[in-house]
């Protein structure tokens, strides 16, 4: 954009620019009229974003101004896509009265639309949080702060800076806020928007001042933040976090009313590969389904849906309090008492969303219509819950503050329109001067008619007519013959061909009246709703405790749900090393086995206690390693939110991590090759794990030389069995691997098995003790319709190569008793035999074929 000499500009393009100015890298929508136009470079980025279109208007400065514009009516639509495409919208309307300004109309940015602050329900998904991240780094620590607009949640917490990938694959910003000069490299693909801002916004002190201003106490040591205390770090990006969540909403953010210490010894860590593998809430693709959260997530409303999806990431460590999450579904599913709950669950809307839009005072006359009605189905469950000691709780927690509730009854009208400009809003009764006004656009009619019937009466004018246009307003029409009869207040309005119009004082007072009881109406309801929306304010914290207590509720009854329908049980906890699982079940993979009837899953135990750590799992490719490694760490995830698990019976120790390095992914963009990502996930493995983190390893060395691959996987496993000491699942192919059970009494072999069937290969699915005898690599590569000459050439060169290992020392003699399998050469005759569909033959071709196979078997 040329910006030549303001001067040279009209005086409504000098206002855009200023204002423009003040919003460099934001979009600015203009308002103009039923428009909000865009100008300049805006008007091309957004032409090209939202394929509008873009055209040229006049000239300012010299220079034709480009312009684009959305109506107004459906602009959410245009910002919901712009936000997605990690754009951020200064929305600047028109606050001066069009009719008394000299010059452009006064305008205002009210508000600024980014990722990360989004709080309007059209823009938001319903069943994700939207957080806004701010990282600041120090001598290898990270202090973090983030914070929700949507429901005033807000959190620190610090932790060491090789944490960040993981910590961002568990809170999932949608925006980051970074100062400048951050000295840390950030993952290169963040998948969300990164801003970064001048380090002052980030300074501590100016921080502290800000956040205590903001909760009115006199220091953080309320909320657990100290000076020279682990999160005092979090400290700078929690007030650069309240500051640009304030400028956004043009105010002050009321319903932020904690701030809340993360501790991370809370949770069962997982690290970023590991959220990703185990597919809890995406799937590896970055799909919504299948995943653990789409199989559970039947809740009844959104809050529970998003609080699901936040337990499944924070499984809980104490033992304590996830029993009583535990106990809790238990008591709810006993007797099916979920199913009222949920049903009256249904009944209740996002009441944590709408009333942080209430603090915001951007509630519209729909949210608290909902409000009211969501409210109102509440006591309903009280009734409902089993006495268990957090149920009860709850229970406590969910009565909406006293008077609320009556005050939206009183209030609001049963179904108020979308917007308080288009009135019915108010319910009747509720207001006596907004009961006049819209008594008198009622009574109108009566009104004009006994005014007609009185002055035919005064007049003896028999025709006389009380009317209205929208030109002239009221008047009495009194035809030409009858002029003479006109009494004297009568004054002329307008003059027909064959009759004059006339008003007298009384019809001029009532005139005025009406004409403007719709528009006062209109002005008194919007003063009603802002007062009422202002009355709420107190009753905002209160009810966020509600709106928490109902997510909870409906959580639990969720998982007493999906633990009735999918047949799960409830796990034991003990506090010895202990995990034990009785015919435990992947849920996602039973769930897809069933839905596309493939047969039934087969259920497989697991044991591991402190004289057994690790299993060395082998068997066929297809065979199900994976499926099992997953499937325990879901169960054993699952146990931590406090749900069943799919399992006849589980019992389990304290688990403090789960790792996982499954699968071969590569990281093009991180520039990592797919050896490099399996060997940093690796690293991270044994340079964390301790002796009560569950670690799966899936075909660790498989992606370099075998030899390599061979060695590497052998010391990483030792090492894991001597230094880590962590329950181990390591599925490998390398038989040799196997002879680690025979050094190691902690280490047990288990083998996933086949059996082939004439030409097939049919996979079992359960779990053996002892090491697969082979590997059916072949056969599944036949499977997969690898063409059958060159399975004959691999089988032949597997013949030869095996032959070599046996007899040749050195290097392929890594492991001296490394078992050998060898197979027997094809027989090309059974091959054919095997081949023909017997059913098919003539009788002839059945001769022929049979001299065939006596030549191919001589
Ligand atoms: N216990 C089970 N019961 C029924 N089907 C199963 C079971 N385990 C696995 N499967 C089926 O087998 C398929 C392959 O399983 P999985 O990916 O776990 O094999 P794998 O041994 O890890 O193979 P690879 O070595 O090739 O990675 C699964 O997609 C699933 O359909």
């Amino acid at each position: 954009m040329t910006k030549s000499g303001e001067s040279n500009h009209t005086p409504m393009m000098q206002q855009y620019l200023r204002i423009k100015s003040e919003h460099p890298d934001k979009l600015v929508f203009y308002r103009m009229g039923d428009f909000y136009e865009l100008f300049f470079d805006d008007a091309v980025k957004a032409a090209r974003l939202l394929d509008i279109t873009l055209t040229a208007r006049g000239q300012s400065g010299g220079q034709p101004i480009k312009m684009a514009g959305v109506p107004f009516h459906s602009a959410e639509q245009y910002l919901a896509r712009l936000v997605k495409l990690g754009e951020s919208v200064a929305i600047c309307e028109q606050i001066g009265d069009p009719a008394t300004s000299k010059g452009p109309v006064e305008r205002k940015v009210v508000r600024v639309i980014t990722p990360g602050t989004l709080t309007d329900s059209a823009l938001l998904d319903d069943k994700r949080e939207n957080r806004l991240l701010a990282i600041v780094a120090h001598r290898g620590r990270l202090g973090l702060a983030w914070l929700t607009l949507a429901s005033g949640e807000f959190r620190v917490m610090e932790t060491a800076a090789d944490k960040l990938p993981s910590e961002l694959e568990r809170l999932r910003p949608a925006e980051v806020l970074v100062p400048e000069d951050l000295p840390l490299a950030l993952p290169q693909q963040m998948g969300c928007v990164v801003k970064r801002l001048p380090s002052w916004q980030f300074d501590t002190d100016a921080a502290m001042r800000n956040l205590v201003r903001h909760f009115g106490t006199q220091d953080l040591s309320g909320f657990g933040v100290e000076p020279d205390q682990p999160n005092w770090l979090a400290v700078g990006p929690a007030g650069a976090l309240l500051e640009y969540g304030r400028a956004t909403q043009g105010g002050a953010l009321p319903h932020v009313t904690a701030l809340t210490v993360e501790t991370t010894g809370a949770y069962v860590e997982l690290d970023a590969a590991t959220r990703r593998n185990l597919e809890l809430t995406e799937t590896i693709r970055g799909e919504a389904a299948p995943t653990l959260l789409s199989l559970l997530d039947t809740c009844a409303t959104s809050m529970g849906s998003r609080l699901l999806a936040h337990w499944l990431h924070h499984p809980l460590r104490r033992q304590s309090k996830i029993v009583r999450r535990r106990d809790a579904t238990r008591a709810l599913q006993e007797d099916r008492q979920f199913e009222p709950v949920r049903q009256v669950l249904g009944a209740v809307l996002d009441i944590e969303r709408i009333v942080s839009r209430v603090a915001l005072r951007s509630a519209r006359p729909r949210d608290l219509s909902s409000l009211r009605d969501s409210l109102r189905a509440l006591p309903e469950l009280i009734p409902l819950l089993p006495g268990n000691e957090l149920l009860q709780e709850l229970a406590r927690q969910l009565p909406p503050p006293a008077g609320v509730l009556e005050l939206l009854q009183a209030a609001m009208a049963d179904e108020p329109s979308v917007v308080v400009r288009e009135g019915g809003v108010i319910r009747d009764g509720y207001d006596a001067e907004l009961d006049e006004l819209r008594a008198i656009q009622t009574n109108c009619g009566e009104f004009l008619l006994a005014l007609e019937s009185r002055e035919r009466e005064r007049t003896g004018i028999h025709n006389l007519k009380v009317e209205y246009n929208r030109v002239h307003g009221f008047y009495i029409e009194v035809s030409n013959g009858q002029a003479d009869k006109v009494p004297d207040d009568y004054r002329r309005r307008q003059t027909l061909k064959n009759a004059e119009r006339y008003i007298t004082p009384e019809l001029k007072t009532f005139e005025d009246k009406a004409l403007s009881a719709q528009e006062r109406a209109l002005a008194m309801e919007k003063r009603l709703y802002e007062a009422l929306l202002e009355q709420l304010q107190p009753h905002v914290p209160a009810l966020q405790l509600t709106a928490a207590a109902v997510a909870g509720l409906d959580v639990l009854s969720t998982f007493a749900e999906r633990a009735s329908e999918l047949d799960w049980v409830a796990p034991e906890f003990v506090t010895e090393p202990t995990l034990n699982i009785v015919a435990g079940r992947h849920p996602v993979v039973e769930a897809q086995l069933r839905q596309a009837q493939a047969g039934e899953f087969v259920a497989n135990d697991l044991n591991f206690h402190a004289g057994r750590k690790l299993l060395l799992i082998t068997g066929p490719n297809m065979g199900g390693k994976s499926t099992y490694m997953r499937q325990v760490a879901l169960i054993v995830l699952l146990a931590h939110c406090g749900a069943f698990v799919p399992a006849r019976a589980a019992t389990i120790g304290p688990i403090d991590r789960i790792f996982t390095r499954i699968g071969a992914s590569d990281d093009l963009a991180g520039g990592r090759s797919t050896f490099m990502v399996e060997m940093t996930e690796t690293a991270n493995i044994l340079n964390n794990s301790a002796e009560a983190s569950l670690v799966l390893m899936d075909e660790v060395g498989r992606g370099t030389s075998t030899f390599d691959g061979l060695a590497l996987a052998w010391a990483i496993a030792r090492q894991l069995i001597e230094k880590n000491r962590s329950y181990t699942l390591f599925a490998t192919h390398y038989f040799e691997l196997t002879r680690l059970a025979l050094d190691y009494p902690q280490v047990a072999n288990v083998h996933l098995d086949a059996v082939e069937h004439k030409d097939k290969i049919v996979f079992l699915h359960s779990v053996e003790e002892g090491p697969a005898s082979q590997s059916y690599g072949l056969q599944v590569a036949q499977l997969a319709g690898v063409p059958r000459e060159v399975i004959r050439a691999a089988r032949k060169h597997l013949a030869e190569l095996e032959q070599q290992s046996v007899t040749a020392s050195g290097q392929g003699d890594l492991f001296a008793s490394a078992p050998v399998v060898i197979e027997p050469e094809p027989n090309p005759a059974l091959e054919r035999l095997l081949a023909t569909d017997v059913d098919e033959l003539s009788p002839r071709a059945a001769l022929e074929l049979l001299y065939e196979l006596r030549r191919l078997a001589s």
